[in-house]
Order: structure tokens, then C-alpha cells, then sequence
């Protein structure tokens, strides 16, 4: 488990970390999301007494991670893949790091062939690819056998066969009973991943729940409607708080009504519908519409203006 109490960090006079709090369940992925500089990084580096935080503390299973004895059994991490020695073969990086708490080469070997590195561990780090770098970082993290996993980004660089495989690894020491906090900006692995979310937005804490509890409450009503009256059902619902999109003729997206509301004002005017189906939003917009204002860094379409115009005219003329 990682608890965090009341934790700030303060770099002059920016403010990375503001007081937060919060828990990390074992059993269960917990995904760490966040735009840039929102402090995700800072946060797990205080976790790990890599940075002194300016106020607040972390424990890692009830203790400093700092005063363990054996800190990688307690909590392996993956912060920066570039981390490794690039002189040294990839299994005697692993070997000087196992033996900082006694483990020995058969350990080493055994999380080389987890990671899928043993045909080419007697390589130098240096001389790795990217995905082999995260790979190699995973296998430091799992060395110790640790209680808790903390990664940051460890799908970056990865094949799309070794997205699945991080995917089902991190549910697979979850499932075990260890407590796994993940930090990604690949809002669909996370979806598939975790089943609890953490959001941080300028340093603060903006949700802390289940992953269905975000993605219902971050999001409104949104329903897909078909009907050859299309017209006429987009001028029945029209109020405010209701908004109506249309990519074709009698293809409509509502949102602000529930299906129930549109079915009954449907029927009770007449209008025929052949589609009145909720739509589930993605764990992408329902971020996207909680983080909007915590985004400090935004880029710019390369003509929003055209763009918004055309969408509007394509939206009335549809229906
Ligand atoms: N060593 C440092 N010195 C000064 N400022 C720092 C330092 N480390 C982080 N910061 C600042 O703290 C804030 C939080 O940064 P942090 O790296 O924790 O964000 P993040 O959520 O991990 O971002 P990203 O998704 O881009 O990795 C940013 O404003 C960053 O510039």
C-alpha cells in the first residue's frame, strides 16, 4: 500500500506538488493521470525519497521507503529507463543492482525471461532500443519481488505486443495482491488497465475513484438517436442545456437528455425513431472534458476558425 499525507513540493515559487492525500489499494491497478507538469513525476519521486518534499510525507507499507532495509523488496519502480548503466551488459546492471539486498543470478535470469530480454541480456544497456530500455527497467523494478510497483510511462517506446504484455503483467501482480500504481498518458491502455484512477491537475488532486465512477460523473447524458424525423425531433428537444450534433441526415447525438427522456417526447409527438442508443464515453473524453482548465500547455489547430465553421455548417445542414 502507498499512503500519502497531506504532501507539497515547491521548486521557488512554483508550486509542483499542493498538499495532497490519497491511498494505493493492493489488488487493484491504480492509473496516475495527469497533463504535463500537472506533478505526477514529482509526486512519485517523493514517494520513493527522491525528492525531499517541503511538506506532508509518503509511506510505502506503513514505512519511510527511504528507512527500508531492502528497499526494491518493498517497492519496485520505473521512473526513467534511461536509468541504466549503458556500459554494462543488461543482466550485470541487473546483478549489481540484486545484489545491493543479496539476490543472485538466478533471480536476474528469471525477470530477464519475464521481460522477454534473456537472448539478448549479455548486450550492453547502451546499446538497446527504446522498448528494450523499458523493458529492462520493468525488470529492475521486479527484481526485489517487490510488494508495491510504481511505473511511470512503461508502455513508452513499447510494440503493440508489448503493450498487451506490460497490460497483462501489471493485472497479473495486481491479482496477486500487490498494489500497483501506473502513470500514463495512453488514456486507451489505461482504460483496459486500471480499475481505479487517480486525476492531478496543478498539483492538486481533482478525482480519486473507481474507473466507471469517473467516466459516468465526468461525463453528461450522451445519446445516439436515428430517426427519419430528424428534423423535427432536433427542433422537439431544443432547450437549453441541450445540445444536438448531426454528421447525416436523421443521425443525431444528443446530449442533456437521458434516452428515456428522448424516447417518451419522441412518442408522445408522433416521431418515429429507429436508433435511441446511450452512448458510453471513453475514459479519454471524460478526462479530457475534467482536465480542460488544469492544462497549462495547450497547442493550437492549424486553422480552428475553418474548422469550427465548416463543423457547424455540416451540423445543420445534416439533420
Ligand atoms: N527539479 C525541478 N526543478 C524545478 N522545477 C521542477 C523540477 N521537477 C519538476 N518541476 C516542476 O514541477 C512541476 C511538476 O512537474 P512533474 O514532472 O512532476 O509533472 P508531470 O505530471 O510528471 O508531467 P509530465 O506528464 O510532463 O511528465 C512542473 O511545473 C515542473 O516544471
Amino acid at each position: 500500500m502507498i499512503e500519502v499525507h497531506e504532501l507539497t513540493k515547491t521548486f521557488g515559487d512554483n508550486v509542483a506538488v499542493d498538499n495532497i492525500s490519497f491511498t494505493v489499494q493492493p489488488g487493484i491497478v491504480t492509473g496516475f493521470l495527469g497533463p504535463n507538469g500537472a506533478g505526477k513525476s514529482t509526486t512519485m519521486r517523493m514517494i520513493l525519497g527522491l525528492d525531499r518534499p517541503t511538506s506532508g510525507h509518503a509511506l510505502v507499507n506503513g514505512r519511510s521507503y527511504t528507512g527500508s532495509a531492502a528497499p526494491i523488496s518493498e517497492l519496485g519502480a520505473l521512473l526513467d529507463a534511461r536509468n541504466a548503466d549503458k556500459a554494462r551488459s543488461a543482466r550485470n546492471h541487473l546483478r549489481a543492482l540484486g545484489a545491493t539486498v543479496g539476490l543472485g543470478s538466478d533471480r536476474v535470469d528469471e525477470v530477464l525471461e519475464v521481460v522477454g530480454l534473456t537472448d539478448v541480456a549479455r548486450q550492453k544497456a547502451g546499446a538497446y532500443s527504446l522498448g528494450m530500455g523499458q523493458r529492462l527497467g520493468i525488470a529492475a523494478a521486479l527484481l526485489g519481488d517487490p510488494k508495491v510497483v510504481m511505473l511511470d510511462e512503461p508502455v513508452n517506446g513499447l510494440d503493440p505486443d508489448g503493450i498487451l504484455w506490460i497490460r497483462h503483467m501489471l493485472k497479473d501482480l495486481a491479482a496477486e495482491g500487490r498494489t500497483v500504481l501506473l502513470s500514463s498518458h495512453l488514456m486507451s491502455e489505461m482504460e483496459l488497465t486500471a480499475e481505479h484512477l487517480l486525476v492531478i491537475g496543478r498539483g492538486r488532486i481533482m478525482a480519486d475513484m473507481p474507473m466507471h465512477q469517473f467516466i459516468a460523473q465526468a461525463t453528461g447524458n450522451h445519446v445516439h438517436v436515428v430517426s427519419p424525423d430528424g428534423t423535427a425531433l432536433r427542433d422537439l428537444l431544443a432547450a437549453p442545456g441541450v445540445a444536438v450534433a448531426s454528421d447525416a441526415p436523421g443521425v443525431l447525438d444528443i446530449e442533456g437528455l437521458t434516452a428515456q427522456e428522448i424516447g417518451t417526447r419522441a412518442a408522445a409527438a408522433g416521431l418515429v425513431l429507429f436508433e435511441l442508443t446511450p452512448v458510453e464515453p471513453s475514459l479519454e473524453e471524460a478526462y479530457m472534458t475534467m482536465t480542460r482548465d488544469a492544462v497549462e500547455f495547450h497547442g493550437t489547430s492549424a486553422s480552428p476558425h475553418l474548422e469550427t465553421a465548416s463543423a457547424h455548417a455540416a451540423d445543420k445542414d445534416a439533420a
